[in-house]
């Protein structure tokens, strides 16, 4: 997957459509995702939003009775077809889910696990890795002098931070985040509110969130689904400011149902 021959959108998504058995939980959506920008997904429960991030790196497709038509486009791949390599597509497209599930071993071993599975025997590529990773997540200070301790012993939002330094261990271009503050408290939320200002540099991110002040602090564009369907989609400070559907000024503002 060279991703070098990317125009500015890393995802090109086109006529998406999903069932779970007889259930159409995403109609129709296009979307285009920015590179190294941040955007939000909104919505209230059940209209699709984590369906629609787990497409983006086919977390779903081993779901039995689930069926996806429509195009979703990464590095110039249309990854919905058959021949997509599913490893390899996870190594460029990582996720951090909605509670840190650490692995129950050491802190060390959870960073290195994704680039053991890539193949990465040396240690010393591994600890450079792994300290890189602990680094970029503002987490090495807190850990360094007890690498092989348990992962579980850490505090959540430590956790989840490790969490995050798991899914860059194998050097991802985009990191999908379902929900990755709505277990921690405010301080924990705003160290990794921080830390996605910050990862945007080097990645692109897709992060849905039940907290529209934090769509509205973290990222660049936004994305309002209904029903399986993506309704509106803009830069954040129109979506909150100026929004052109009726539907998304009603959620935004509270008046929705
Ligand atoms: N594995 C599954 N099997 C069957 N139906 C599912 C499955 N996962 C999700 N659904 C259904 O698909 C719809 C969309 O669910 P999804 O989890 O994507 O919504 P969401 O917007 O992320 O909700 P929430 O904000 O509550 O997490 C819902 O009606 C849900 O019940």
């Amino acid at each position: 997957m060279a991703i070098q021959t990317l125009t500015r959108n890393i995802f090109d998504v086109k006529d998406l459509n999903l069932w779970y058995g007889d259930h159409h939980a995403l109609k129709g959506v296009y979307f285009p995702i920015q590179k190294k920008e941040v955007t939000a997904m909104i919505g209230p429960s059940g209209c699709g939003k984590s369906t629609f991030l787990k497409t983006l790196n086919l977390m779903n497709k081993m779901i039995p009775n689930v069926k996806i038509t429509g195009e979703v486009n990464f590095a110039g791949q249309n990854i919905l077809h058959s021949k997509t390599d599913l490893v390899e597509l996870r190594k460029h497209v990582g996720m951090v889910f909605q509670k840190g599930n650490p692995f129950p071993q050491s802190i060390y071993d959870n960073v290195a696990y994704g680039p053991r599975i890539h193949g990465i025997k040396k240690k010393k590529h591994l600890d450079e890795l792994v300290i890189k990773a602990l680094m970029d997540v503002a987490l090495w200070n807190e850990v360094k002098d007890r690498l092989n301790a348990p992962a579980l012993g850490l505090s959540g939002g430590q956790q989840q931070r490790l969490c995050i330094a798991r899914a860059l261990a194998t050097k991802p271009d985009v990191l999908l985040m379902d929900e990755p503050t709505s277990a921690l408290d405010p301080i924990s939320t705003l160290k990794i509110e921080e830390l996605i200002f910050e990862l945007k540099e080097k990645y692109t991110i897709v992060i849905v969130t039940h907290n529209m002040q934090q769509a509205a602090r973290v990222s660049d564009r936004t994305a309002f689904f209904l029903m399986g369907e993506l309704i509106e989609f803009a830069e954040t400070s129109k979506i909150f400011s100026t929004p052109k559907d009726s539907r998304t000024e009603d959620y935004i503002t509270g008046r929705f149902g």
